[in-house]
Order: C-alpha cells, then structure tokens, then sequence
C-alpha cells in the first residue's frame, strides 16, 4: 500500500497546529517528523513536548525518525507523546535488536534507518522483527537537498532481501530529495512509503501538492 509523509522539517514552524491539521486535511497519510539532536546530525529540530503539542490537532499517524544519538533514552518521551512510529539509525544503535524489541514493548511500531553510506544487508538478522526500512535517499540533517541516484539500487536490494525474506509486510521508506521527478522511480525500485518536504511545504497550496504526488505515486504504481 502506498502512503504519502510530507516532512514536518520543511513547513513553518510559526503555525505547526494548524498545519498538521491542513495536511490531514488534505489526504496525507502519516506526517514524518524529524528529530534532530546536533550531535548525530549537524541541526536541531523538535522534541516530545512539540509531538504532544500537535497530536491534538490530528488523528495522522505520526511517523518519528529519530536523527538522536543514545535513542534508548528518549523511546518512552516519543510514545507517550504520541509517535505511532519510531525509526532509529543503525549507525546510533549498539544494541538494534533490543531497540526494536523497547520501541515495540510500548506499543509503537519499529522502523529502522540506514544513512545513504550504510549497506542494506546489515539488517537481514533484524528483518523480522521490524515493521519499516527507512532509506536515507540524502545524508540526513537538512531539508532541500538533492535525491543521491545510487538509491534506486539500494531500494531494489532492499526489496529483494525483504521479497527473499518471506511474505513481505516490511514498508520501504525513503526520505530525501524526493519530488514529482522521482517519486515514480522509488516506487517503481520498491518503495511504498514517501517523505517529502520542501516538496510539499512550499509556495505552492499544501493541498494540490499532496494531490499531485498522490496522484504521481498510484500512477507508477498501476
Ligand atoms: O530527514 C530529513 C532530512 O534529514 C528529511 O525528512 C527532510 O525533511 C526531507 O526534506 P526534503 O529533502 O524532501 O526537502
């Protein structure tokens, strides 16, 4: 199934209720949220208190990737403040295994993230245990930057180990650099969930731009 998660990182700040509200409005299917530490990445964005602040104007599923190091500490902060989902990187976690199986224990769902550097086979003994692969399609830590090509073949990999793996119910995530240019070919390589952000938190209005990409996304798809 495909789902669109425009990227909470590229909209404005000075009115986030409202446009959580917009964007579900709209037909988004989950909002990506991005939570950056200035340590693992070069930037700082939200923290739980900001996921608790907009959970109440929205029942979106609330998709939060935790760009953190030592994520262990904050798993319970983001469920209780509303995270549906949690992504953490393999590079910030010594024990991934028992991340996951803490991120679920509190009732949230697991998804794992590889940086554009980091190879897919590192998550085959893991691969049953979570519920999303997210690939990093840009090196996180920013908005706006430009998809890295080399990603279509990290995504069929992906796909391949998770088709290889058994009935595949693992979603393929992909998050950065992501617009109407490319979307077809990252579903087309095997991807099912979209990030976007500066392409969707724009000049343009919030709702054509979710409807063209939705559209663009069934359209590779059929
Ligand atoms: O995690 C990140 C960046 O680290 C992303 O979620 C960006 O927010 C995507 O923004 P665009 O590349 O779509 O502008």
């Amino acid at each position: 199934m495909l789902k669109l998660a425009p990227s909470l990182l590229a909209a404005d700040f000075s009115t986030l209720g409202q446009v959580v509200k917009e964007t579900a409005d709209a037909g988004a299917d989950m909002l990506h949220i991005d939570i950056m530490d200035g340590h693992f990445v070069p930037n700082l964005t939200f923290g739980p208190d900001l996921v608790k602040a907009i959970r109440l104007h929205s029942n979106l599923k609330f998709d939060v990737h935790l760009m953190i190091e030592n994520p262990d500490l904050y798993l319970k902060a983001f469920v209780d403040a509303g995270a549906d989902i949690i992504t953490v990187h393999v590079e910030t976690c010594t024990h991934l295994h028992r991340t996951i199986q803490q991120i679920k224990a509190l009732g949230a769902k697991a998804g794992v993230v590889l940086n554009p550097a980091t190879p897919v086979n590192l998550l085959e003994p893991i691969l049953k245990d979570i519920d999303m692969v997210l690939i990093m399609t840009v090196n996180p830590g920013f908005g706006g930057q430009s998809f890295i090509p080399q990603s279509i073949d990290k995504i069929k990999r992906l796909k391949k180990m998770i088709t290889n793996n058994g009935p595949c119910t693992i979603d393929i995530q992909v998050d950065g650099g992501i617009t109407l240019d490319n979307v077809q070919d990252v579903i087309n390589a095997g991807a099912n969930v979209i990030v976007a952000g500066s392409a969707i938190y724009n000049n343009q209005a919030l709702s054509d731009n979710i409807k063209r990409f939705k559209e663009a996304m069934y359209a590779a798809n059929a």
